[in-house]
């Protein structure tokens, strides 16, 4: 029997809290990784736990890296994490995690025999192609062009083009195992703009920390030197992406939440939230060296952005222009259709469903100005469609946000987060 829906709560007057994030789903999975593929143990500090870093923890272990927790809290896990010779036989299920189905394959083609991969139904439908190809062009074999399929090697590396508007993880994926090819690798991508570029700069960063040799001076071109990643004892940071909702509570209920360990410099895209939020209409500063406060006044202005660096911001952007004064234009996340869903189908079928105006384009949405109602919004195995349910909640009584508890894709403890926000003073 489906969970029933979850009644999301309303606020009843402005939130004055402050919120600690678990570690980013995005850190925590390459740091797996690059400590699964490097030259002795390592240790991944402050690591979230939620299912899609468990289902990377699987995967790995499944191609036999050994993975111990320690110091398990609220806010994450140690994993010590110790290399073994790269194990195929085994079987991978992706769940819906696109840092799964596109960063272990190139491990897995470095596999002493064939490694199988799945995922949930609508994985099946995620695009795969891009970076399939690549492998193939690489030396891999694989025998479908989207999962489920099985991949084995020999992959010796080299040259290889592909077009990676589709996601910027065909890109990243290549890059974190690159290394350890015989050969290395040198990408070229041609086609439309690559989404997310700060995702493939957090790539390129944790390589170097590692001692990898990358190259990407020329735009669109990555080449990485073969050689030994370095063991390492690193710390995950906090999961700005998932700041997201929280610090849209502040806007829409026109009071102050406070994020801790706010990184100074970073490449998570949510570190674009300073600003996005401020044009919407909030007033970001930094309390101390790493506290983020930000407060509302209750009005959101609409905004006009182009998302495509940080499209997985959008669900929360898109509820806050629901509830804005003015209309707003999301632009440049046409790759957002290819996510855990269909996002810019889905946000305007919800936005529009509870009474809104909201239309697709192309490549992103409009949002105007239209009184809400109560009513069910469907998540779509959206974590973050979930949580944009909770957003435009907060201001609309009688929304309730179905499976809700998809929220633990990256943060399973959202519900108490949440009500534990509404309820601080
Ligand atoms: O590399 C990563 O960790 C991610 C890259 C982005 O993917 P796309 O480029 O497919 O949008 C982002 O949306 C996703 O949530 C995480
Ligand atoms: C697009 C997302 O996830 P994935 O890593 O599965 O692509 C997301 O978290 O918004």
């Amino acid at each position: 029997m489906p969970a029933p829906h979850w009644p999301a709560p309303t606020a009843t007057a402005p939130v004055t809290a402050t919120v600690s994030l678990p570690g980013s789903k995005s850190v925590t999975n390459r740091a797996l990784l690059l400590a699964a593929l490097a030259d002795g143990p390592g240790t991944v500090r402050r690591a979230l736990r939620s299912r899609d870093a468990d289902l990377m923890v699987s995967a790995l272990r499944a191609l036999g890296t050994t993975l111990v927790a320690s110091n398990e809290t609220a806010e994450g896990v140690d994993w010590h994490v110790t290399p073994g010779p790269i194990r195929g036989g085994a079987g991978i299920d992706a769940g819906l995690a696109g840092t799964v189905m596109r960063f272990v394959p190139p491990m897995a083609a470095l596999a002493d025999g064939p490694v199988y991969f799945d995922g949930d139904p609508h994985a099946r439908k995620r695009p795969m192609g891009p970076i399939l190809d690549a492998l193939r062009m690489l030396g891999a074999r694989v025998d479908n062009d989207a999962l489920p399929f099985t991949i084995s090697g020999p992959l010796a590396g080299g040259e290889v083009t592909l077009d990676a508007s589709g996601s910027s993880q065909f890109v990243s994926g290549l890059l974190l195992t690159a290394a350890r090819f015989e050969k290395g690798v040198t990408i070229r991508h041609v086609g439309p703009p690559v989404p997310s570029q700060p995702h493939i700069e957090m790539t390129v960063q944790m390589l170097r920390a590692a001692g990898v040799t990358v190259d990407d001076r020329e735009r669109d071109v990555w080449r990485v030197e073969p050689g030994p990643i370095a063991a390492r004892d690193m710390t995950v940071e906090p999961d700005l992406s998932n700041a997201a909702p929280f610090l849209a509570a502040a806007l829409v209920t026109g009071g102050t939440v406070t994020i801790p360990a706010w990184p100074v410099s970073t490449t998570q895209p949510g570190d674009a939230l300073r600003g996005l939020l401020t044009t919407m209409g909030a007033t970001v500063t930094r309390q101390t060296d790493t506290d983020l406060v930000l407060t509302g006044t209750g009005e959101i202005s609409g905004i006009d952005a182009d998302l495509r660096d940080v499209g997985e911001l959008t669900p929360t952007i898109a509820a806050l222009a629901a509830l804005a004064t003015t209309p707003s234009r999301i632009r440049g996340v046409g790759h957002l259709r290819g996510h855990e869903t269909d996002r810019l189908a889905a946000l305007a079928t919800e936005i529009n469903r509870l009474g809104g105006d909201a239309e697709e384009t192309d490549d992103g949405l409009i949002i105007r100005p239209r009184p809400l109602h109560g009513g069910t919004f469907h998540s779509y195995d959206d974590h973050r469609m979930a949580t944009a349910g909770a957003v435009i909640g907060l201001a609309v009584p009688g929304v309730e946000v179905e499976n809700i508890a998809t929220t633990a894709k990256t943060l399973p403890e959202f519900v108490q987060m949440w009500t534990a926000m509404l309820e601080a003073r």
